[in-house]
């Protein structure tokens, strides 16, 4: 039997890193997918085959009867530690020891601010737990993907898994969710081409946090009451151009707080201001940063945004927020 399960990617809209200190945040799942299949496998040892991952550098020696290749395996290890903990969780869910072998392709760029580690995550348990026969809810396998991104990361909000398994468009806080209604967002999302570590990002905050917990405190806080702000702009029956400026507005804020929390780098912020001098109403960084996407609100200005992030330097791409989350795409009996 093999079963190919996928999952989007996402964006946060409001609330990154503020989201880990248990503020509101909002995100939207967005038309980018990862693909996992997976199938049991006779050695009784999990095997990843996952086919977008660079190795680290490569090094061959050979003679004339024998050739060796060694690479980094600690980093090779690391990189796959997302789709060994979810298999691992799953199999310990079903109380079940298998040889399992899953097979990754993906559409989203990794470390990217796009939830790439969360997609995959998702994929991976909906693939291996309907091979299992374990017939999970999505809101289970959001849970499960919230406990993969703790053993890896050390620190996690969850809102990443859960916009990737449920899909569509999320407020969240504290491990609850409510679906908003679905507004067209007209936006653009810039690529740095540079990934940032999302272990690596939060913990740099939390550092921040412990060392100047009274300058800290309050910029969370700020954080949390912009995306408050942003609820209520969405769900109120303001015209549309009345909430894309207020919004536009929230998000400049926003990125300017995460720019004080030290997660913003040189290109992001000049696809930032290259979005906002092209017409953009808002523009922020979206994910954990030090690299990655940043996104823009351009109403009527999508390629207008999207021509000044290239000369910036960066990648555009306009996206439409997905409805679905995570898919169960095919089931090979
Ligand atoms: N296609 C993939 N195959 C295997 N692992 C992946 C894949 N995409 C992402 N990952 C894992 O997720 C990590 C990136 O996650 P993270 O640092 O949270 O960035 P983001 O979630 O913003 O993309 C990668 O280093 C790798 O461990
Ligand atoms: C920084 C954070 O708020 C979002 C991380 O998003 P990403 O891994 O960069 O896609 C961390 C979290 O919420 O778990
Ligand atoms: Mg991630």
């Amino acid at each position: 039997m093999r079963v190919l399960a996928s999952a989007p990617a996402k964006i946060i809209l409001f609330g990154e890193h503020s989201v880990v200190y248990g503020k509101p945040a909002i995100a939207a799942a967005i038309d980018l997918r990862t693909y996992v299949w997976a199938e049991f496998n006779k050695n009784g040892r999990i095997r990843i085959e996952a086919k977008d991952i660079k190795i680290p550098g490569l090094t061959v020696s050979f003679s004339e009867s024998e050739i060796y290749f060694e690479t980094d395996y600690g980093k090779a290890a690391e990189v796959l530690s997302y789709v060994r903990e979810a298999i691992n969780l799953v199999l310990e869910e079903a109380g079940k020891q298998k040889g399992v072998t899953v097979s990754i392709t993906s559409q989203i760029p990794v470390g990217a601010g796009l939830g790439s580690s969360a997609a995959v995550a998702v994929a991976t348990i909906g693939a291996v737990s309907k091979l299992l026969g374990l017939e999970l809810t999505k809101e289970e396998v959001a849970k499960l993907g919230h406990k993969t991104e703790l053993l890896v990361q050390g620190a996690s909000s969850g809102i990443d898994p859960t916009v990737s398994a449920i899909g569509g468009f999320l407020y969240y806080e504290k491990g609850t969710f409510e679906e908003l209604p679905a507004i067209e967002l007209p936006i653009v999302v810039g690529y740095t081409g540079s990934s940032g570590s999302t272990k690596e990002l939060v913990a740099k905050v939390r550092r921040s946090f412990e060392e100047m917990p009274d300058i800290i405190t309050p910029i969370l806080n700020s954080m949390g009451k912009v995306v408050e702000k942003a609820k209520e702009v969405i769900l109120a029956d303001y015209d549309k151009e009345i909430k894309f400026q207020l919004l536009g507005q929230l998000m400049n804020i926003n990125h300017g707080l995460l720019d004080a929390l030290g997660v913003s780098t040189k290109s992001l912020s000049d696809l930032v201001y290259a979005s906002r001098e092209a017409g953009a109403l808002g523009a922020k960084i979206t994910g954990a940063g030090g690299g990655g996407c940043m996104y823009a609100l351009a109403p009527g200005k999508q390629s207008e945004v999207a021509t000044a992030i290239k000369i910036a330097g960066g990648m555009p791409m306009i996206t439409k927020i997905s409805r679905e989350g995570l898919r169960i795409e095919e089931v090979e009996e």
